[in-house]
């Protein structure tokens, strides 16, 4: 199989190395030329100090090279930047390419999630489907055990890259739930922002399990308010992402929240992680989300408050623990 990965961030790269390393031919393409020159010469990957790239792989930043005759495009930039990527490779895209999104995001002014905006882009027969689940580079780099779903409405499309992706050491179910699976991959990364806060003020395990687990409520009632299944997030998408972000050492989005809590600006917690934070992109999105949906996200909305209202991540806290008496059950 022929692959084109487009990013060549620590996903991008750990993901083309697992496609290679399964017997895939794949073209990794980067943005930045000085970036691939640099990786071809020392043949390590930029965001994965000492992973090195095979042999075998190609490295370009001419994006027709990377995208034409292949079978499989794995989208891997930022998901800020997947609109005006998916711009970019729509005159090379062939009729038969199946597209994975490996991004996770909520488009602020749209709304729409990753195969949202490539369907957008590149129009609705677009064989698009989503990768997802508690996969941090780092750990599928080292071939540690990794489990993930694969999703498309075409179950054909999700078989398909189960089959790609799947390795004695990563494990792929499918699902035809996109919804539920982007939902809960861009919401865990806000709700992750919280569980740093709380970890960078100094609170304890009671605290973040209590996040995790409120967590999970928002990001359900958002998803299942606009279509997406229970078993989605309760799986590997919902509960098993949210667990790894809110609590690995990996995580970017909790190392910008403990950041945060520790007394750093937004914008300061974010040059200091060196890698994209996407829950801070996502968080306006998902507000704006749960109003449309009459859904009532008030962690989502504190971490709005602290991201982008000046509030002390305590006076959220505060905010969060002083709401009106409610049942767990309702
Ligand atoms: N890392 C992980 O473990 C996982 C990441 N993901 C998701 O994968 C996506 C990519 O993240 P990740 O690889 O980790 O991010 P990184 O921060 O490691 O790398 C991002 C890469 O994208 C490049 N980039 C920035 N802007 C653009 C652009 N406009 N067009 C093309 N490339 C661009 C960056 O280049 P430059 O150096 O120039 O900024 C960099 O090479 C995110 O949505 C993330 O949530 C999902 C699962 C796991
Ligand atoms: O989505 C990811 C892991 O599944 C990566 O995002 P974080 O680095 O913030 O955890």
């Amino acid at each position: 199989m022929k692959v084109g990965v487009i990013g060549a961030g620590s996903w991008g790269c750990a993901l083309a190395i697992l496609l290679q390393n399964n017997g895939c031919q794949v073209s990794l393409w980067g943005h930045r030329r000085e970036q691939i020159e640099k990786m071809q010469a020392s043949g390590e990957c930029d965001k994965l100090p000492g992973v090195m790239l095979p042999k075998e792989m190609s490295l370009t930043w001419d994006l027709s090279s990377c995208l034409l005759g292949k079978d499989l495009l794995v989208l891997a930039v930022p998901s800020t930047a997947t609109r005006e990527t998916a711009e970019k490779i729509k005159p090379y895209v062939e009729k038969n390419q199946i597209l994975c999104s490996v991004s996770k995001g909520i488009e602020e002014d749209s709304l729409l999630t990753q195969c949202g905006i490539l369907e957008d882009v590149l129009g609705k027969d677009a064989k698009v489907g989503v990768l997802s689940g508690p996969s941090h580079a780092e750990e599928v780099v080292k071939g540690l055990p990794t489990v993930v779903v694969a999703g498309s409405r075409d179950i054909a499309v999700a078989e398909f890259l189960q089959n790609a992706f799947m390795n004695e050491n990563f494990r792929v179910y499918t699902s035809t739930d996109v919804t539920g699976i982007e939902i809960g991959a861009s919401l865990k990364n806000v709700i992750a922002l919280a569980a740093g806060m709380s970890d960078g003020l100094g609170y304890g395990d009671n605290t973040k399990a209590a996040l995790i687990t409120r967590g999970i409520k928002e990001i359900s009632s958002l998803a299942l308010a606009m279509g997406g299944l229970p078993q989605t997030l309760s799986g590997l998408a919902g509960t098993g992402d949210l667990i790894v972000t809110c609590s690995s050492r990996h995580s970017r989005n909790r190392k910008a929240g403990m950041l945060i809590g520790q007394g750093l600006r937004p914008k300061d917690a974010m040059d200091q992680v060196h890698m994209v934070v996407e829950g801070v992109y996502s968080a306006k999105a998902a507000l704006a989300l749960g109003k449309k949906y009459q859904v009532s996200l008030p962690i989502i909305e504190q971490v709005n408050e602290v991201l982008f209202h000046d509030v002390d991540p305590r006076l959220a806290v505060r905010s969060l623990m002083e709401r009106d008496k409610k049942s767990e059950i309702a």
